[in-house]
């Protein structure tokens, strides 16, 4: 059994409703991510944020990132649970831009130096090698991005923002475009990014419903309510809670499968 508390809140939203015009496109979304502690670990926050097509999850992702303000409602982050502004959470978007005339030393570097943390060009040299030793990139790093695979780019865009030092992390579709093996090389990545500090919080927002709560320990399903306009997190999974977290080979767990059916019902 995973032994575990949830305590302090870290990100939760009130009441956020978004219009365009008459439109109602999210309706009375309210959530809690609450810091998880495990004894002996360092144990931070994988959500995922599931829905159909057209549902409202890109809405929803960057009103958490403080891009888009809500009709109505807020968002609030950090132990203060201020309301969120834009460059307080970092965001991995889809199609990962990095800059192509720069070697992936740089690309990282781009990270630190928007950091804010005061460090020494030899410091930067030491911690962009550390990280890209721990994300098998330490091969990679005198090359440009257009000599990775769609994959190491992918794993060069996260870590560019685990170097930026925000603790919020939101990642759109994160296993869109790769193949089975660069899948489960992002999910592993994920994993250890997760664990690399207590506050750490990672929100990914996926169609991909096997991968994406394979990583998490909480599964949100942005739906319509019947006879309702607009989206809502109609249903909540709680994956520290029945077993179902923190484990590398979870998808051939019958539980785990058993709870990809009940989402797919949920959609
Ligand atoms: N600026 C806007 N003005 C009016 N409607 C908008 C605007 N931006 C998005 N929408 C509408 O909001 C709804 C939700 O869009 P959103 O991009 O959040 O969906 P999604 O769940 O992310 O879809 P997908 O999975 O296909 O990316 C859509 O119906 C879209 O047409």
């Amino acid at each position: 059994m995973n032994a575990y508390t949830k305590k302090q809140v870290l990100l939760s939203a009130e009441y956020v409703h978004l219009q365009y015009g008459e439109k109602k496109i999210l309706r009375d979304v309210n959530f809690k991510i609450r810091d998880i502690h495990r004894e002996g670990m360092e144990q931070g926050q994988v959500v995922a944020l599931i829905g159909r097509s057209g549902i409202g999850k890109t809405q929803l992702f960057k009103i958490m990132a403080g891009l888009v303000q809500p009709t109505e409602g807020t968002v609030r982050i950090g132990e203060g649970q201020h309301a969120v502004k834009p460059g307080q959470v970092g965001i991995v978007p889809q199609n990962y831009i990095l800059f192509n005339h720069r070697t992936i030393y740089r690309n990282l570097k781009i990270g630190l130096d928007n950091s804010g943390v005061t460090l020494t060009e030899a410091e930067k040299k030491r911690v962009i090698g550390d990280y890209a030793e721990t994300f098998d990139l330490a091969e990679h790093l005198n090359k440009y991005p257009a000599q990775l695979s769609g994959g190491q780019r992918q794993r060069v865009s996260i870590i560019q923002q685990v170097l930026t030092g925000n603790k919020f992390i939101l990642l759109d579709e994160p296993f869109s475009g790769l193949d089975i093996l660069m899948v489960d090389k992002v999910i592993a990545l994920l994993r250890k990014v997760s664990m690399l500090s207590e506050q750490n919080t990672l929100v990914i927002v996926s169609h991909d419903i096997e991968n994406a709560a394979a990583v998490a320990d909480t599964v949100w399903i942005l739906g319509k309510e019947e006879g309702k306009e607009g989206a809502t997190i109609k249903k909540e999974y709680d994956l520290c809670e029945t077993g179902l977290a923190w484990k590398p080979d979870i998808r051939t767990d019958r539980r785990f499968l058993e709870l990809i059916e009940e989402i797919k019902k949920q959609l």
